[in-house]
């Protein structure tokens, strides 16, 4: 058997589209463009990477993009205050403030000081309270990816057993609550699980967030599952050269499975496009402008 490899990049370039379709029809109703804002504090080479796809996305969504370089001394007072600009004002739909901050800023100050209706990151309690309890708020970009990505793989997720490795606050999660609100059976499983290949064996959907390169197996699946892998774990080579490199050792994987995400070109460029797409949701709320409910 050979797994079906779910094209991420596709999906994504196919939600950027829309999103920027439907931008272009918010701007005709309200006269006025979407804007997120996105906050890095410090040098850090990856993390400038990220915020630089970020902002030219949402610029190719035909929103406006705030991006705000900060030295990594900031203390954590000045950096608050800035969020709070943020949140008064009227151009900025969405704030994300890119993790991991530097160690002498405490990450839970931070994200408390987000609007809750501002915060596209979906991080902050309240909508981590609204995803637990149902409501409407904003759900952490990567997981919603993933989510989008095996709707649009399996069709209806109901009565399917699914198993989220990690618990991470970001991923595993909220991973976890969105696969529980399309009625699968969810179990999280971690680094205390005892006998981890014999729990993802009865897995319909497996969602690996571990960051531990390649140690998903394909022995380890029931043979159709349908693979997320969340891993993005940079490999250094010979000569300076580095790869990428999941969570699942693609090879033995891809033989047992039914579908899986490559990476790169899987989970990740759904996040963007799945930020792009929270900006868009929350102009359109303070707008009052009703979106297509498919987004
Ligand atoms: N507040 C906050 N929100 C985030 O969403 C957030 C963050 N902080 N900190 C860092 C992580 C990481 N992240 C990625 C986004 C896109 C790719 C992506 O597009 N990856 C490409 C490959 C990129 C490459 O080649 O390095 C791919 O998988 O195909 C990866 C990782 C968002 N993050």
């Amino acid at each position: 058997m050979t797994a079906r490899i779910i094209d991420g990049k596709a999906a994504a370039a196919a939600l950027r589209a829309d999103v920027a379709s439907e931008v272009a029809k918010f701007r005709v109703a309200t006269g006025r463009v979407p804007g997120l804002a996105v906050v890095l504090v410090g040098e850090d080479p990856a993390s400038a990477v990220y915020v630089r796809n970020k902002g030219k996305a949402t610029r190719e969504a035909g929103m406006l993009s705030f991006e705000h370089k900060l030295p990594a001394e900031i203390s954590e007072g000045k950096l608050v205050d800035l969020i709070e600009e943020l949140n008064t004002d009227p151009a900025v739909d969405g704030i994300l403030v890119q993790l991991p901050l530097p160690g002498h800023i405490d990450p839970d100050q931070v994200l408390l000081a987000i609007d809750p209706d501002k915060d596209v990151d979906g991080f902050h309690p309240i909508n981590v309270g609204r995803l637990a309890t149902g409501l409407n708020g904003f759900v952490p970009c990567t997981p919603l990816g993933c989510l989008k990505l095996l709707r649009a793989e399996l069709g209806d997720l109901s009565g399917k057993e699914a198993v989220v490795i990690g618990r991470s606050n970001i991923v595993g999660k909220p991973m976890a609550q969105l696969l529980l609100g399309d009625s699968c059976t969810v179990t999280i499983a971690h680094s205390r699980t005892r006998d981890l290949p014999e729990v993802v064996r009865r897995a319909d959907i497996v969602v690996a967030a571990v960051g531990r390169p390649e140690m998903v197996k394909g022995d380890w699946l029931k043979p159709g599952a349908a693979v997320i892998d969340v891993g993005i774990n940079r490999i250094a080579g010979e000569g300076g050269n580095s790869h990428l490199t999941g969570d699942v050792d693609f090879t033995s994987a891809s033989a047992v499975a039914g579908a899986i995400t490559p990476v790169p070109g899987g989970v990740g460029p759904m996040t963007i496009a799945c930020l792009i797409r929270n900006t868009l949701v929350s102009a359109a709320r303070r707008d009052s402008f009703a979106l297509d409910p498919a987004l």
